[in-house]
């Protein structure tokens, strides 16, 4: 192609790129290979000699390992040589499976060879690192293992509930995988709570969930898979799924995320309490970066935290600031459940330090994310490794609900596309006023959906937090009340019809109620499935939509994420 005005030509993106030959990496004990691998681009990894982990799971020798759209690092304890090799590219514009989808299968550098970098096997960044804080972050581990030793020797103790904090890309997502990781090699069974709706864990981003950790995480795709049919080599896993569609748990005052979180903290605790290998392990709790902004109203939702999940161990990674108000208010009182059990367990505050590793995530990058979280829940993930066969299955889904986030097991899902009768289905909305400065009012207004106002119902929000607040109250006095009481009407509420073409594109929940649940009953209520709504006729009243499974859409209260995770283009071609 000419370059207009200068006459020059420009070489084909295919002749500029010659595929970097395999590389091998040899790291000390102690250190760490940091690398960034772009989507679209996938690199395959193989231990050769020593032992490596990434984030706290260990890799197996001479197995390989492939990664794309990855930020992480491997670490090894004693040394290790890491052999690093060019995998295919994927098709990043055309195919409509982008930037998760399927792959060109070229073996080498195909079309999209402009997403591979110059670094070893086309990493688009990647060097040897020797100072990492892993000693600190596996002392933790120690120490909470003691805790779970001391819960197996004395019944009726439950192990350490971990909250995790810190500002945005700190790693506490890191510190939450070592730490599960650590813990799964050691045969326990923790419960690992995400409270972080910008990034799925499990499931789609816009979730909360809950999930019990019985076996390894998956090396390739972050956290492993939830059920489907078909095989699997890393044992699934099966995640409690809370629909919160808003990106940042501030939103609507905090009044949406609490009730979710006591529901969630509920099903958590009864599950410890019925499960021996749950309550010895205990919780780990990874949160949303804006908790860790200290203002009033995020200091409200982390003492909400503390108290329903009974957190006895809080960690603060990469804000001084955030740690001495943690000390303030938590460190050394008792813990909620202290009370109630006429025990003496204290919370402990720890300080950690931020990995030189976290890398901040633009908003490009957490955008291919969230889509490509999105797009394996409904299509599985395409075949790229070599350590796994890829199977194709008739898409026939066990549970629903999860699956999103990071689908290991190579699976090509096939799911099914219907029609649906808008007026047949029970659709609600946040109609929250977004407090994320950038983003545009979002007032509920029904003349956008071309019905009147009796066309949506609007319910009081019975939840009241009842919630003891002494250790916070020192902080509040300044800021004076937390302003949680201020907004007792549930922003939740019902349209009808006609369908909106906003639907176009976005993802519906499915909840566990009946369609004309009290609204507070379908904000609470855990998610069965999601559906995708591929497109809208407005005159005809019917949307066409994207589902896991086949069959009739069960006659459930639907939720709409409008807001978050919002508009997700191309899935369907
Ligand atoms: N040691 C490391 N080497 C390379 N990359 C790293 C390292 N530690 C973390 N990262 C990467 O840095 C990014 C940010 O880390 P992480 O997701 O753990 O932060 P976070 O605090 O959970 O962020 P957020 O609040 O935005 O969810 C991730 O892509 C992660 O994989």
């Amino acid at each position: 192609m000419s370059l207009p005005g200068l006459e020059l030509a420009e070489a084909a993106v295919e002749a500029q790129y010659a595929p970097p030959p395999p590389t091998q990496v040899n790291l000390r004990a102690g250190s760490e290979w940091r690398f960034e691998i772009a989507f679209g681009a996938t690199v395959r990894v193989k231990l050769l000699t020593g032992t490596a982990e990434l984030f706290g799971t260990e890799l197996a020798p001479l197995q390989t390992y492939t990664f794309s759209g990855t930020k992480a690092a491997i670490y090894t304890w004693h040394g290790c040589t890491l052999e690093i090799t060019a995998g295919e590219t994927v098709n990043t514009s055309s195919n409509g499976f982008a930037p998760g989808g399927s792959t060109t299968s070229t073996g080498g550098i195909g079309g999209g060879g402009q997403t591979q970098g110059f670094g070893a096997g086309g990493c688009s960044s990647e060097y040897v690192a020797e100072d990492t804080p892993m000693v600190e972050y596996s002392n933790v581990h120690f120490g909470l293992e003691t805790m779970r030793q001391e819960a197996q020797n004395e019944g009726g103790k439950d192990g350490p509930r971990v909250l995790i904090l810190g500002p945005e890309n700190a790693g506490k997502t890191t510190l939450t995988k070592i730490l599960t990781g650590y813990a799964t090699k050691m045969d326990r069974q923790p419960i690992v709570v995400n409270l972080d709706p910008t990034e799925g864990m499990l499931s789609v981003p816009g979730t909360l969930t809950a999930t019990a950790f019985r076996s390894m995480i998956d090396i390739e795709e972050g956290w492993g898979s939830s059920p489907m049919s078909g095989p699997s080599p890393i044992p699934v896993k099966l995640p409690l799924v809370y629909f919160y569609p808003m990106k940042s748990p501030l939103e609507a005052e905090g009044n949406v995320f609490k009730p979710i979180i006591s529901r969630l903290a509920l099903s958590v605790t009864a599950r410890m309490a019925e499960d021996d290998d749950a309550r010895e392990a205990g919780i780990i709790v990874d949160t949303d970066g804006s908790l860790g902004s200290g203002t009033p109203k995020a200091l409200e939702l982390i003492h909400h935290i503390v108290t329903e999940f009974s957190i006895s161990t809080v960690l603060v990674i990469g804000s001084e600031r955030l740690y001495s108000t943690m000390v303030k208010n938590y460190d050394q009182k008792p813990t909620t459940s202290a009370s109630a059990t006429h025990s003496d367990e204290r919370i402990t505050v720890l300080k950690l330090s931020k990995s030189g590793g976290c890398v901040d995530r633009d908003e490009a990058f957490m955008k291919a994310v969230n889509e490509s979280q999105i797009r394996s829940y409904f299509f599985g993930t395409a075949a790229t490794s070599t350590a796994s066969s890829a199977t194709s299955v008739g898409g026939v889904i066990t549970s629903i609900a999860g699956g999103g986030g990071s689908n290991s097991n190579k699976i090509t899902l096939s799911p099914h596309t219907q029609q649906l009768d808008f007026e047949s289905l029970a659709l609600y909305n946040y109609t929250i006023t977004s407090t994320t400065t950038e983003e545009e009012e979002d007032e509920y207004d029904p003349s956008n959906f071309g019905a009147g106002a009796e066309s949506y119902t609007s319910l009081t929000d019975q939840h009241h937090d009842t919630s003891p607040y002494d250790p916070l109250s020192s902080t509040y006095s300044s800021s004076g009340p937390s302003g949680s009481t201020n907004n007792d009407t549930l922003p939740l509420k019902k349209f009808t019809q006609p369908p909106t073409l906003a639907l176009a594109n976005s993802l519906i929940a499915i909840t566990h109620v009946p369609p004309n649940a009290p609204v507070a009953d379908i904000r609470d209520s855990s998610i069965m499935g999601f559906v995708y709504v591929a497109d809208v006729d407005a005159d005809k009243k019917k949307i066409r939509v994207l589902a896991p499974v086949g069959g009739r859409m069960p006659a459930k209260a639907l939720v709409w994420g409008k807001n978050w995770p919002g508009e997700v283009v191309g899935l369907v071609g």
